[in-house]
């Protein structure tokens, strides 16, 4: 029996809601569009009208009306309501108006940033979709990065060269931090007639296409950029996760592994594993919930200290009498602020402007080991110490990644292709959503402490608080 939602609310709260959800007010994310500056630009239709191996049925093309909502977990009561409308933002998918023509598009493709599983994949699926749904054959490569739009030529794409660039890890196109130089890129966009211009890259990068869609706007050009959110690490907010999350996942498994098995052949053997993530644990929180052999993870958003009650080597100190090992995880962010360093190493940054950190993990091994040795000098002990960082970013997508990078490369198309602009592709509940650039390039995901994520982390290690007593 379909009941609607405030019956459903009468019948969980057993009451009437004082504020029910309502579609009619709902906060629609409005996405840049080429005719919200550039008036006298007429519709085509489109190509997949007349693919020759399929047919376009009833409900294929999605309409500007099709939302996601961004917030799909209410509490019925009422008692929790936000004063503010729900977002909702514009469903991803094939629109049944295009605003280029394929035989006058020139698409350009570029990644930037760090490595992340996938990226290849990203790069093939938007090649062979641009050629084969929209009849595209002006595709571009941009080569290393945002220097590369005027510091190299950029390559020819096409789908036979692309073929097997999803089981490659890396990017084909190269990537770079730094280099960002706007006037040079918008100038470097025109003089190559780019149309259409597809940016893979994290955080970073997505600050960069905020710049490059006011640029366009500012010079008025008909061209649609569209950025593909990368981060190994999942920080990105708004979207479910980021490509290549999942594979770093299963890749950090295998190095707590290692470290476990190492950690259990030793006389109190502690097992410790650095993993990605500069201001979010969230592939440390991953990998140790799927394996369970963890005792402690430690990551950006919790805090811990060392000596004392309560303190980690108090903790570790319990596991090895109870259990003659321990494995320790650590995200590259965590604890930094309580590594020595010089005051040229508080300035210094990497080329795109990120604070340079120092190395959590030798540093931790060290702490370590002058613990065990100052309150135990005649008992055994080892540290072993892995860092995976490269073996993970650098092998390529799993087969939920590579899905993954397809749906997000088609949606990025046919966004572009149905004029929308400065804008981000990716999944939201579930769902394919377009999302403006600005609001994914200010956006943080952040592992909540709070919540029942890291309960359930705690729950599996019974680690500490590292809220002093
Ligand atoms: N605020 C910014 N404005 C413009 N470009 C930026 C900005 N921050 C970073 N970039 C550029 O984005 C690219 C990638 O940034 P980086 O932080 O290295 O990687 P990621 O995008 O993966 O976070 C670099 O070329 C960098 O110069
Ligand atoms: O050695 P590199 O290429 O500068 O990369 C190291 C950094 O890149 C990262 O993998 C993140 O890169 P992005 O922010 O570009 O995704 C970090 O985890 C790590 O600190
Ligand atoms: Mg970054």
């Amino acid at each position: 029996m379909a009941i609607s939602l405030p019956e459903a609310a009468t019948l969980v709260a057993g009451k009437d809601l004082e504020s029910p959800l309502s579609f009619s007010n709902v906060h629609l994310q409005k996405v840049h569009h080429l005719t919200d500056y550039l008036e006298d630009l007429h519709a085509q239709t489109n190509p997949l009208d007349h693919n020759r191996y399929f047919h376009a049925t009833e409900g294929f093309y999605v309409s500007p009306t099709d939302v996601v909502l961004g917030q799909v977990a209410h509490d019925l009561s009422g008692k929790f309501s936000s004063p503010t409308p729900p977002l909702a933002y514009h469903r991803a998918g094939p629109r049944k108006d295009i605003f280029f023509e394929p035989q006058n598009t020139r698409a350009a493709i570029i990644t930037c940033g760090g490595l992340c599983p996938g990226m290849n994949t990203v790069i093939r699926e938007l090649v062979v979709g641009l050629w084969e749904l929209y009849g595209v054959r002006k595709i571009y490569g941009v080569v290393a990065g945002y220097r590369g739009f005027y510091s190299m030529e950029p390559i020819e794409l096409n789908p036979k060269l692309v073929h097997n660039w999803h089981k490659r890890g890396g990017t084909a196109l190269e990537t770079s931090r730094g280099g960002f130089d706007l006037d040079k890129i918008v100038d470097s966009i025109e003089h190559h007639e780019f149309n259409q211009v597809y940016i893979i890259g994290g955080d970073g990068t997505m600050r960069g296409v905020v710049k490059i869609f006011n640029e366009i706007l500012r010079r008025r050009l008909k061209v649609g950029v569209v950025g593909i959110p990368k981060t190994v690490d999942n920080d990105v907010g708004i979207i479910d996760r980021s490509f290549g999350f999942q594979t770093a996942v299963e890749m950090a498994q295998q190095a707590i592994s290692a470290a476990h098995v190492e950690a259990e052949s030793a006389v109190n053997g502690i097992g410790l594993v650095k993993l990605m993530g500069r201001s979010t644990g969230h592939i440390a929180l991953h990998a140790i919930l799927s394996s369970r052999d963890v005792d402690c993870c430690l990551i950006p958003e919790d805090k811990f200290y060392l000596e004392g009650k309560g303190g980690l080597f108090e903790f570790l100190e319990q596991r090895l009498k109870e259990n003659g090992h321990a494995v320790l995880v650590v995200s590259e962010g965590a604890g930094q602020d309580m590594i020595p360093r010089s005051d040229a190493q508080k300035e210094e940054r990497d080329e795109s402007g990120n604070l340079v950190f120092l190395d959590v993990g030798p540093w931790l091994k060290s702490e370590l080991k002058n613990w065990w040795a100052r309150d135990h000098p005649n008992e055994l002990f080892t540290v072993k110490y892995i860092d995976p960082t490269y073996m993970i970013r650098a092998v390529p997508a799993n087969a939920t990644d590579n899905l993954y990078c397809t749906l997000l490369a088609h949606s990025a198309i046919h966004g572009v292709m149905a004029g929308y602009t400065g804008f981000v592709a990716g999944p939201i509940n579930g769902i394919y959503a377009y999302i403006p650039v600005e609001e994914v390039a200010k956006s943080k995901n952040e592992v909540n402490t709070k919540d029942h994520k890291w309960a359930w982390v705690r729950s599996v290690t019974n680690q500490p608080d590292f809220l002093k007593g």
